[in-house]
């Protein structure tokens, strides 16, 4: 007979959206049961945010030499030891493990079972030797890499992102199929890191973002090395690996030492038996309503696998909202147009809200603000000057913002507020920020709403007749 165990809260999936939810649910006093089948800390912590951010960190540090010169400052090329490399990856991941850890969750009060849960009824799920019956379920099981139906792929074997930051030695040439964030983020890696790179796209690359901003972070990606083929057709892998593309007129082979598949993610749903709950997916994830309830309505769903927008800070956002609605009953509504996006290549690229496109066919009357970053002074000083600030909106108020630039991620943060709180582009112009910074862009590029009214001969006409009454 298995363990029965009667919870208030049930969690599936120790990531990102899965910790937030056991955390806070226990620190309010709701007993929770937190089932986890593999690592503790999800795939942020051990195969995505955490070890790509650190080996983006590494591969600026050994860019620098390339822009220094221009400050008058000259350094040799560097020496990468790749070994030592992944080291610094690694001790990043250990020094915030702790914080994802089963003892700190058991310290919390939290009920953990390392094992990977399926429904056995609307109620229950059986998960390490145990039945567990909870009030509300919450399905935080993330989502995976999945590989393109291209001949010869599964025998030529490759990498992802479940495995590439194992590797110790710097890859000689790394091809990468797909040119979305993962592809991108770690095509700049390893070619900042010394690696020969060539990254394959069938469409466009960051082609989720506002095209104009992207075109800037791509050429960006390419001056670090990398060569990005947009729109391509891959007939074959062969063992090697070798990649062979398919044009109208050729067929043209790319030799590589090592291949990583970063062409999309799907929901890990496979092992719950979801069937036996009456809960219902799609193609991208479970299918949920505003509040996050699945068909079941015991069982919500978080972060990668609710299937929406797939970030760790959406995760957390959706933790937040499902803890409000399972422990005090509130009323929730997850709006993902609320939700920003940053891709860490160098330069940062980040976005909120309606893009420009999607803003017209909604709204018809929009406007497009626009502030370079060649503009700035601090921009200037830093000869950073390749970046782009741009915004979107609807009488008067911001719908959607975007920038490309160092420190882009940062810099969003403002914008997310803004769209968030459906505010006037005036707020945005109407604060002071302090100079240099690249902070300043954003008030530039919400005044630059008011240039046309500020200067205009209605203005000057003000002025005078003002001018005469002394
Ligand atoms: C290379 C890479 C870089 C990324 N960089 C960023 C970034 O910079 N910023 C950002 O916001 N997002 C980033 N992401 C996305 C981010 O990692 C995910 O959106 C986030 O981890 C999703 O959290 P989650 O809780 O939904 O799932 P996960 O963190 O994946 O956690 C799901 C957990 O559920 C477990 N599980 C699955 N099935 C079961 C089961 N049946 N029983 C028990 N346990 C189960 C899994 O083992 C896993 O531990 C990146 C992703 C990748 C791959
Ligand atoms: N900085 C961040 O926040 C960050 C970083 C990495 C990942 N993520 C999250 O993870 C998600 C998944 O990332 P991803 O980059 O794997 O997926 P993605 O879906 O964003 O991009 C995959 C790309 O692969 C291309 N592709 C698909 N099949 C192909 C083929 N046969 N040949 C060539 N190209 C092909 C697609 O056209 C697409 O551009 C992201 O959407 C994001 O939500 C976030």
């Amino acid at each position: 007979m298995p363990e029965r165990i009667d919870t208030d809260i049930c969690v599936i999936g120790a990531g990102s959206g899965g910790l937030s939810v056991a955390a806070g649910a226990v620190q309010m006093g709701a007993p929770t049961v937190l089932i986890e089948g593999g690592r503790m800390g999800g795939d942020c912590l051990n195969y995505g945010c955490v070890p790509s951010k650190s080996l983006l960190a590494a591969a600026h540090h050994a860019a620098v030499w390339r822009r220094s010169g221009d400050f008058g400052v000259r350094y040799a090329a560097p020496e990468v030891r790749f070994d030592r490399v992944n080291d610094h990856v690694r001790s990043v991941i250990d020094a915030i493990a702790p914080h994802d850890s089963q003892e700190r969750f058991e310290g919390l009060g939290v009920q953990v079972i390392r094992d990977w849960a399926r429904f056995v009824s609307p109620r229950e799920v059986e998960a390490g030797g145990a039945l567990v019956r909870a009030r509300r379920f919450v399905i935080a099981t993330g989502s995976r890499p999945v590989a393109p139906p291209i001949p010869g792929l599964e025998e030529a074997g490759y990498l992802t992102n479940e495995t590439i930051f194992d590797n110790r030695v710097l890859p000689g040439h790394l091809i990468v199929i797909g040119g979305g964030p993962i592809g991108m983020e770690l095509a700049q890696a390893h070619a900042e890191l010394g690696a020969r790179v060539t990254l394959l796209e069938a469409a466009r690359v960051l082609g989720r973002d506002d095209p104009e901003l992207a075109a800037i972070a791509a050429d960006a990606v390419r001056e670090s090395g990398v060569d990005i083929r947009e729109g391509v057709k891959i007939a074959r892998v062969e063992a090697g690996p070798a990649v062979v593309l398919e044009y109208a007129d050729s067929e043209e082979r790319i030799e590589g030492s090592h291949l990583l598949v970063a062409a999309g993610r799907r929901a890990n749903l496979e092992r719950l038996d979801l069937h036996k709950a009456g809960i219902e997916h799609g193609a991208r994830g479970l299918i949920v309503d505003r509040g996050l309830k699945t068909t079941n309505r015991r069982v919500y769903a978080v972060g990668d696998a609710a299937g929406g927008l797939q970030f760790t800070h959406v995760a957390g956002h959706h933790a937040g909202l499902v803890i409000r609605n399972a422990l005090f009953r509130l009323p929730v509504k997850d709006d993902p147009a609320i939700i920003p996006w940053t891709t860490y290549t160098d330069p940062e690229l980040a976005w909120v809200g309606l893009q420009q496109e999607a803003a017209r066919s909604r709204h018809g009357d929009i406007d497009v603000l626009r502030w370079p970053l060649a503009d700035n002074d601090r921009a200037r000083a830093e000869r950073r000057t390749e970046g782009l600030a741009k915004a979107v909106v609807h009488k008067g108020r911001v719908i959607g913002a975007g920038i490309v630039g160092p420190g882009a991620g940062d810099l969003i943060g403002i914008w997310a507020l803004a769209v968030k709180k459906r505010m006037k582009v005036a707020d945005l112009a109407g604060f002071v920020a302090p100079y240099p910074t690249m902070g300043e862009v954003t008030k530039r590029l919400a005044g630059s709403y008011y240039t046309p009214k500020l200067f205009s001969d209605r203005t000057r006409r003000i002025v005078r007749l003002l001018a005469r009454f002394g």
